[in-house]
């Protein structure tokens, strides 16, 4: 006797085949028939999946074993568990549409935002559960592809739980899941058909017969110095505070051994350093303070300076010393652009553990909440457009989703070639005054989104 469950998934099947979806033995597809112990219902493994009738599904338990039905078990089988497991999906279907094998693909191609395929501004993104409007954005995960399903599965499960209830394979296809077997087959079709829009879209705008989506501006990324806070507060405030307690502040922690390998770090660049101001020295306390001052005057960047100037800066914060002069626009808009559902991002020179003391304790109180992202030189150097796609990739965002604000050219420039949308912040004591090609703003108040 065949259960409803198995009419149901054996007819699913035969219209996802019909929809070429599945060619070949292409494609698999299972059902949770009981939890505990956990048992899949599927297709057995190599077969035609238009034509599978209920009665020749298989039963398949948590490791993946046959327990019921003739036929092997799909080696893809572990990705369903996993599916299943993270997300306590009751339904998980497999395709290998045209669609999804080749978008997968480009994903991951040479300067793509690899990882994530966002989808947006379209009225079917609806009918995934959660979804409550076209505006909303989601990141549908993609993974590179492996023969190895136990590695391919636990790659992708860290991903599930974030993930739009589904999940691209590159060159391979699409995993759709929903808490049972219509609400899977539901988001299949409509993941297959954002997929679709997507490649149509992406061929019209690459023969120039539709202009680039105005997708509106979904994040905004903020350097600081000279964006949101007065250059002289970094140049004249921090830097000395760290300069001058740099002494005490390594004649004290000598023995900490915390310590140990940011001094190691400053010793190693010291021996490599080929300043005569340093050379035949021995390696000492002094001759290490003398040398990061050095750095500091020169305005060069060593990371075991930076995280030194950080734990300085760190105790300055605390000690009510310290408190950073936000601009007194920069807190209202920052909670504008928050509470219409805009991401905010810091990316700037100072390391993130610096970037987040400056928030933490401003003039306008804690805001380091308000912001998703921290990126500092580690992503990249600022004037690279390669650190600007790097960003909106770990942001699960296209470049031109991003608007990024900076009072440096150079660095706006790196971020146009990227694709995001720049403004060339113009405040009073900032170096450089003019915008060349860029848009000015003086004011973060001006910035329309
Ligand atoms: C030609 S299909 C290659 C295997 C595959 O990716 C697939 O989805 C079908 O695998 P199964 O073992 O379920 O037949
Ligand atoms: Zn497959």
């Amino acid at each position: 006797m065949t259960s409803a469950l198995a009419e149901q998934l054996s007819q699913t099947m035969a219209a996802i085949h019909a929809r070429g979806w599945c060619d070949g033995t292409g494609g698999n597809f299972s059902c949770v028939l009981a939890r505990d112990p956990l048992i899949l219902l599927m297709a057995p493994s190599g077969v035609d999946k238009g034509t599978v009738a209920p009665e020749a599904l298989i039963q398949v338990d948590a490791d993946g074993h046959v327990v019921a039905g003739e036929g092997r078990a799909s080696a893809e089988t572990l990705l369903h568990l996993e599916i299943v497991a993270r997300t306590g999906a009751g339904a998980v279907l497999h395709t290998h549409s045209h669609a999804a094998t080749i978008l997968s693909d480009w994903c991951l191609g040479e300067g793509r935002d690899a990882g994530h395929l966002p989808l947006q501004d379209l009225e079917m993104l609806k009918g995934l559960a959660g979804i409550d409007s076209h505006r909303r954005r989601v990141a549908l995960p993609v993974l590179a592809n492996d023969q190895d399903l136990a590695r391919l599965s636990a790659s992708a499960g860290p991903l599930l739980g974030d993930a739009p209830h589904g999940l691209l394979i590159g060159g391979h296809g699409l995993y759709a899941w929903g808490c049972d077997l219509a609400e899977a087959r539901r988001h299949l079709e409509i993941l297959e058909w954002l997929l679709e829009q997507r490649w149509r879209r992406l061929l019209l705008e690459a023969l120039g017969q539709l202009p680039s989506r105005a997708i509106g501006i979904q994040a905004v990324l903020l350097d600081i110095e000279g964006t949101t806070c007065p250059v002289p507060f970094v140049s004249q405030v921090l830097f000395p505070y760290a300069r001058e307690r740099l002494d005490a502040f390594l004649r004290e922690g000598a023995n900490d051994p915390a310590l140990a390998p940011l001094i190691a770090a400053i010793d190693a660049a010291m021996a490599a350093t080929d300043s005569n101001s340093i050379q035949g020295e021995t390696v000492n306390h002094l001759s290490r303070v003398r040398f990061l001052q050095s750095l500091i005057d020169q305005d060069r960047k060593l990371p075991a300076l930076k995280e030194l100037q950080g734990l300085i800066w760190d105790e300055g914060y605390a000690s009510g010393e310290l408190r950073c002069p936000l601009f007194d626009d920069v807190a209202p808009a920052l909670r504008a652009w928050r509470g219409a559902g805009v991401e905010l991002a810091v990316y700037s020179s100072g390391s993130v553990k610096a970037q987040k003391l400056l928030y933490r304790h401003s003039n306008a109180s804690d805001l380091s909440g308000l912001f998703s992202h921290w990126f500092d030189t580690t992503t990249g150097a600022k004037g690279e457009a390669a650190s600007y796609r790097a960003i909106a990739a770990a942001m699960g965002l296209e470049t031109r989703a991003i608007l990024f604000v900076s009072d440096v050219k150079a660095e706006l420039e790196a971020a146009r070639t990227a694709g995001m949308a720049t403004r060339f912040s113009q405040r009073q004591e900032n170096p450089e005054q003019d915008p060349g090609s860029f848009e000015a703003i003086t004011s973060l108040a001006e910035i329309e989104l």
